[in-house]
C-alpha cells in the first residue's frame, strides 16, 4: 500500500494535485487497555468516495476522530493534504458531518446556515450551500420541524461552507428512514461528482456498496480489506457446504482448492468455499460424509467472514 511520507504543514499554499487527501501510517490509538486502532495504514487520493465500513468497535471513529484532528495518535502518523490534521481543518480544506447535535429547533434551515457562514472569513455562498444539499425548498423550515434526513441534510449544508476539499462523515444516516437516506446520499453523490474527496464511516454494507467508489474494511483497529465494492464482493462471493462427518479432522480437508475456511462443530464440517462443486464432490466420492447441504452466503455472513480474526489481509 502508497504510504506517503507527510510533509511539512503548509501554510498558505494549496496542497499539490498529487498529496493524498488522507495518509495513515501505523496509527495506533489506546483507551486504557483497548487498542482502538491497531496499526491502521490508510491513503486515500483526492477525489476518492470512500468508505470505511466495519462493525461495532472496530475503531471508525477512533481515526476519523484523528483526521478531523479532535483527538492525538497514541503513535503512528496522520496527514491530511500533506499537513497535519489541525492544520487542515484550520485552512478549512476537511469538514465533517456529525452524527447528531449543534443544531437549534428554533432557528429555520436558512438561518442555521447564515449563522454559522457568519463564524467563517470567508464561505460560499448560503444558497449555494442550500442547493448542492437539497434543502432550497426547506429553507424556511424550522429545524425542529425537520426530520432526521432533513437536518442530516442541513449539517451537510453547513459542512459545504468552507468548501472543503475533504468532507468527513461519521455514520451519518443512523436512525435514518430509507427515503431519508436515499435523498441524504444523492445529495452527498451529486457533490461529490465535482470532485469532493469523501470518506464516511459505516456498518451498512449496501451503504457502502452503493455510494462508495472504494471499500475499506476495518477490524479490530486494522484494515482487514480494501478495494472497489465489486472486488470486496467477489471476496465475500462463495458458499457454504455443510455436512456431517463423524470423526473428521481438518487435516482431512487441507488441501482442498478453492476453500476459504474451514470449521468442525461436532460432526458437523462446515466448508467456505468459492468452488462448492469441487467440495462437495470430494466429500460425497472420498471421504465418509452425509446429509450434504450447500448455501449461498449472505451479505452479512460475507461480513461477518470478512471482518473475523482470521480474515488474510487482501490490497488492492
Ligand atoms: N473515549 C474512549 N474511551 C475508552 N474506550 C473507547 C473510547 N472511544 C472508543 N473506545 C473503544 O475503542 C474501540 C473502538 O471504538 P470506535 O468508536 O472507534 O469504533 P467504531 O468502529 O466507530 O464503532 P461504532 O460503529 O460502534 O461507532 C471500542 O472498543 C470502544 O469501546
Amino acid at each position: 500500500m502508497e504510504i506517503s511520507t507527510p510533509a511539512a504543514p503548509a501554510r498558505s499554499t494549496a496542497p499539490a494535485v498529487t498529496t493524498p487527501a488522507i495518509a495513515i501510517e501505523s496509527l495506533h490509538k489506546r483507551f486504557g487497555q483497548v487498542e482502538a486502532v491497531d496499526g491502521l495504514d490508510l491513503v486515500v487520493r483526492p477525489g476518492e468516495v470512500v468508505a470505511f465500513l466495519g462493525p461495532n468497535g472496530a475503531g471508525k471513529t477512533s481515526t476519523i476522530d484523528v483526521v478531523l484532528g479532535l483527538s492525538q495518535p497514541t503513535s503512528g502518523t496522520v496527514s491530511v493534504y500533506g499537513t497535519s490534521p489541525r492544520d487542515a481543518v484550520a485552512h478549512g480544506w476537511v469538514s465533517a458531518v456529525m452524527q447528531s447535535g449543534g443544531l437549534l429547533k428554533d432557528l429555520t434551515v436558512r438561518e442555521t446556515v447564515q449563522m454559522t457562514a457568519s463564524l467563517f472569513a470567508r464561505t460560499q455562498p448560503v444558497d449555494v450551500v442550500l442547493e448542492r444539499a437539497g434543502i432550497t425548498a426547506i429553507a424556511g423550515r424550522r429545524v425542529g420541524k425537520c426530520s432526521g434526513g432533513e437536518q442530516q441534510r442541513l449539517r451537510f449544508a453547513m459542512a459545504l461552507l468552507p468548501d472543503p476539499r475533504l468532507l468527513v462523515l461519521d455514520e451519518p444516516t443512523t436512525g435514518m428512514d430509507v427515503e431519508g437516506r436515499r435523498a441524504f446520499w444523492g445529495a452527498i453523490r451529486d457533490d461529490a461528482r465535482r470532485g469532493r474527496t469523501v470518506v464516511f464511516a459505516t456498518h451498512y454494507l449496501e451503504e457502502a456498496d452503493t455510494y462508495a467508489d472504494r471499500i475499506v474494511l476495518v477490524a479490530h483497529g486494522k484494515v482487514v480489506a480494501d478495494g472497489t465494492p465489486s472486488q470486496i464482493k467477489a471476496l465475500s462471493a462463495g458458499r457454504l457446504v455443510r455436512a456431517t462427518w463423524p470423526g473428521a479432522r481438518l487435516a482431512d480437508l487441507e488441501g482442498l482448492p478453492g476453500v476459504d475456511e474451514l470449521e468442525l462443530n461436532g460432526d458437523q464440517v462446515l466448508v467456505h468455499a468459492n468452488d462448492s462443486d469441487a467440495v462437495a464432490r470430494f466429500l460425497l466420492t472420498s471421504t465418509p460424509a452425509t446429509d450434504l447441504e450447500i448455501t449461498a452466503r449472505g451479505l452479512e455472513d460475507a461480513f461477518v467472514s470478512l471482518t473475523s480474526a482470521t480474515t488474510p489481509e487482501v490490497s488492492r
